[in-house]
């Protein structure tokens, strides 16, 4: 596991997108497509602005979600909706929507949840389990990543991929997230995180 402590945020999204950038570049080449699972919160203008900057062939790339709140993709909290808006929609980056695999939305959590594991299973090389080429991830203050939150009992799920939760301590309630298993088997997760005080 490696740490790169940086200054300020601008420096953390050229570290961000070196990393990117690398790791796209091996897994087209290894395997002709990047599967990439991403986060919300402050990753999304991270993005938004990096992969702006970084050469790849972006019709290799298939996006999922680390995980995704229930919620109608035009509501403020849809994770996709915030890519839409900042990344898709202004075409800021060459990526195209139906390169996101969205989660079904309008279904309980429960169905959501098993709906995706099924579209990760046709996406993603399994080993077997499920091998995303990059996870990029957050970390909120509690400690939580993607919607596994420290002391709830998902943190102990090992059969599912994708599960659902409906008690999330964090609004809104009902969200899926990938699993501890799906995530520890990424060939590499990066966690990408800006703390108060730096610009
Ligand atoms: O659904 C969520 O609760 C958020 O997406 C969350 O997982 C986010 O990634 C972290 O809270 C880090 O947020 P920041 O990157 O803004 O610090």
């Amino acid at each position: 596991m490696g740490v790169t402590v940086v200054e300020n945020k601008n420096e953390v999204i050229v570290a961000l997108s070196k990393l990117i950038e690398a790791t796209a570049t091996e897994s087209i080449e290894r395997n002709g497509l990047f599967n990439i699972g991403v986060s919300g919160g402050s990753l999304v203008s991270f993005l938004a602005t990096g992969l702006t900057k970084i050469s790849t062939d972006f019709s290799k790339w298939k996006i999922f979600f680390c995980d995704e709140r229930l919620v109608p993709v035009a509501d403020p909290d849809s994770t996709f909706g915030v890519y839409k808006k900042q990344l898709i929609d202004t075409e800021a980056v060459s990526l195209k929507e139906d390169q996101f695999v969205t989660v079904k939305q309008g279904v309980s959590a429960a169905e959501a949840a098993e709906e995706y594991a099924a579209k990760i299973k046709k996406y993603i090389p399994l080993s077997p389990l499920p091998r995303f080429d990059l996870l990029l991830l957050g970390m909120g203050p509690d400690g939580h990543t993607c919607s596994l939150f420290p002391g709830h009992a998902l943190l102990n799920e090992t059969a599912k991929w994708v599960a659902p939760i409906t008690d999330s301590p964090k609004p809104p309630p009902s969200r899926i997230t990938l699993t501890f298993p799906v995530i520890n088997a990424a060939r590499v997760c990066a966690f990408c995180s800006v703390w108060k005080g730096k610009g």
